[in-house]
């Protein structure tokens, strides 16, 4: 699903009006009447007590009042207060105010006092929270402030329309206050500011209503920015052929580990085994070698005699790992690998001569701070995997300009790196030097443990091995990363779980996607 700004949303709405001829009337009510269902479906045990609808001055406060129509229509008891006057009123939601009078629903107007809306919402089964959608332009306050405050402090079910009111549909940060939901119905596309924190806070569970807004105006018009969830996953995951073998599915050369983090190597080769890599190899200085004989059973080792006193790798070793690599699908290069200045001066070549696809991480990100110029050479593509403080060494920037915009500053490195950045942290995002990006919407705080980013270095690799493009390699892996998190904080707990149990719940994250895929195509 595509995920749109504010703006974005609104070209897209008057391209439907305009160039398609569909009245705004009609997706109104087409909103309307969705979200009037979705409630029905989803809230029909309070109904009975009342739904309380309350409309600001815009086409949200206009969504409000087709909803109050339907309820009105299936038999439900309905109160619609206003936050603005009639006058204020204009076009489709004028139409709307108009019809719920003359069907004598109903309405009250309230301005500064909304003592009378308060004993409503306390008397109420459930809220509507029509006040602001998309046009919310600045801080909310007065009275509107106070709705939205009385909203939140009355534990009753609130189904936001469009988008909670107060949220920004673009930062998803609260101007001044926003409801906080339990269900947003949001209209046409996700906006992006319902997907990242803190909005998905306010958001509640996320639906999405279809208005009938032509397919054709949001595969030509929309941005190519997705929603990483379960139904983008599940069309883009390929089931296996039967007449498959190991070669099929590529074979992964793993360049990390150094002593002291021999753990890292480890993971990464799990998550390219678990991600369903053919082969798996990890190039490993020859004095660790026997550690790894040990912990490794399915992923070979290829032991370089040159190495440095810390027991990293060495640039001295080059020419072997080229011609190691020869014939292999993608490479890990990063986790544990050391900061040692002959270990980067390996780094530097490996990413401008390598000529397979490779995974950047950890240390190799580290390797190329103020020496991006090594990845505008690579031969072949490059997806780098940093979190928030790798990436702030890279381009020299603070962590604190990086939480500002994440997205932003992820699009600023794809375009300095013409590399795919994969920028961990809550929420994920994937931006392509190419202008394609992606917000990630599985995965939970118990995955903020040690060695999971080896794990999802490791899955990228295999991902890429098997034939997938890069950039969807870099949004299936980090979807199917954050799964198998989802899987684990319900089968085991909220936190708790480790690196290696994200590994081993791989199968059951790739097992999930796919069934959705054959559900979908029932
Ligand atoms: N395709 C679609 O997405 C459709 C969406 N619809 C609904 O329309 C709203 C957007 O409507 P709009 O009239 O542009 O703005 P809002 O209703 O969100 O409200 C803005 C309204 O309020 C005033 N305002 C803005 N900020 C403040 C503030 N802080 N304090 C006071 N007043 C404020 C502003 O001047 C406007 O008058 C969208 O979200 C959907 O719900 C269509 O119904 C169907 C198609
Ligand atoms: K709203």
């Amino acid at each position: 699903m595509r995920l749109v700004y504010a703006r974005e949303m609104q070209t897209l709405d008057r391209f439907t009006i305009e160039e398609f001829g569909i009245p705004g009337l009609i997706l109104m009510e087409n909103a309307g009447r969705g979200t009037a269902e979705l409630i029905v479906e989803r809230f029909s045990h309070v109904l009975p007590q009342g739904a309380l609808i309350i409309c600001g001055p815009g086409n949200n406060g206009g969504d409000g009042f087709v909803i109050a129509r339907h309820l009105f229509q299936k038999g439900f008891p309905v109160k619609i207060f206003c936050l603005a006057p009639t006058e204020k009123f204009k076009g489709d939601a004028l139409i709307n105010l108009q019809i719920v009078k003359k069907m004598k629903l109903p309405l009250f107007f309230v301005d500064s006092d909304i003592s009378t809306l308060r004993q409503e919402i306390k008397a109420c089964g459930l809220i509507v929270d029509a006040i602001f959608g998309t046009g919310l332009t600045r801080e909310v306050g007065g009275h509107f402030a106070a709705a939205i405050e009385a909203i939140n402090q009355s534990e009753k079910p609130v189904i936001a329309v469009d988008i909670p009111s107060g949220l920004s549909a673009d930062s998803g940060k609260p101007l001044g206050i926003a409801v906080k939901a339990t269900l947003t119905a949001t209209m046409a596309l996700p906006k992006i500011g319902q997907v990242i924190y803190p909005g998905r806070y306010y958001v509640g569970e996320l639906k999405v209503v279809d208005i009938s807004m032509p397919k054709t105006v949001i595969e030509e018009l929309a941005p190519k920015r997705f929603l990483l969830d379960e139904s983008w996953a599940s069309k883009n995951i390929k089931p296996r052929e039967p007449e498959s073998h190991k070669g099929t599915y590529g074979h992964v050369a793993v360049l990390a580990g150094s002593r002291g983090k021999t753990g890292a190597a480890i993971l990464t080769c799990r998550g390219a085994l678990r991600g369903g890599a053919g082969l798996v190899t990890l190039v490993c200085p020859k004095s660790l070698n026997h550690i790894y004989e040990i912990a490794l059973t399915e992923a070979m080792t290829y032991p370089l005699e040159h190495e440095t006193e810390i027991n990293s790798l060495s640039y001295r070793a080059f020419d072997e790992i080229i011609s190691f690599c020869q014939g292999k699908k993608a490479a890990s290069i990063g986790p544990g690998l050391g900061l040692h200045q002959e270990t980067f001066e390996l780094v530097h070549r490996l990413v401008a001569r390598l000529d397979i696809p490779m995974v950047i991480d950890a240390d190799a990100i580290s390797a190329l701070a103020g020496e991006l110029f090594h990845l505008r050479r690579a031969q072949a593509p490059r997806i780098l995997t940093p979190h928030p403080g790798e990436l702030a060494r890279l381009l020299d920037i603070s962590i604190e300009e990086i939480k500002k915009n994440r997205l932003e500053i992820a699009r600023l490195a794809a375009k300095e790196t013409e590399s795919i950045i994969v920028l961990k942290g809550a929420a994920t995002v994937v931006v392509s030097p190419d202008g394609r990006e992606a917000v990630n919407y599985s995965g939970n705080p118990g995955l903020a443990t040690g060695g999971t980013g080896d794990v999802l270095t490791g899955l990228i690799t295999a991902l890429l091995a098997q034939g997938y493009e890069p950039f969807i390699a870099a949004c299936l892996g980090v979807y199917l990363h954050g799964l198998s998190g989802d899987i684990l904080a319900k089968r085991k707990g909220p936190f708790g779980f480790v690196a290696e149990e994200v590994a081993e719940a791989l199968p059951n994250a790739i097992k999930e996607t796919i069934m959705r895929k054959k559900l979908g195509s029932l």
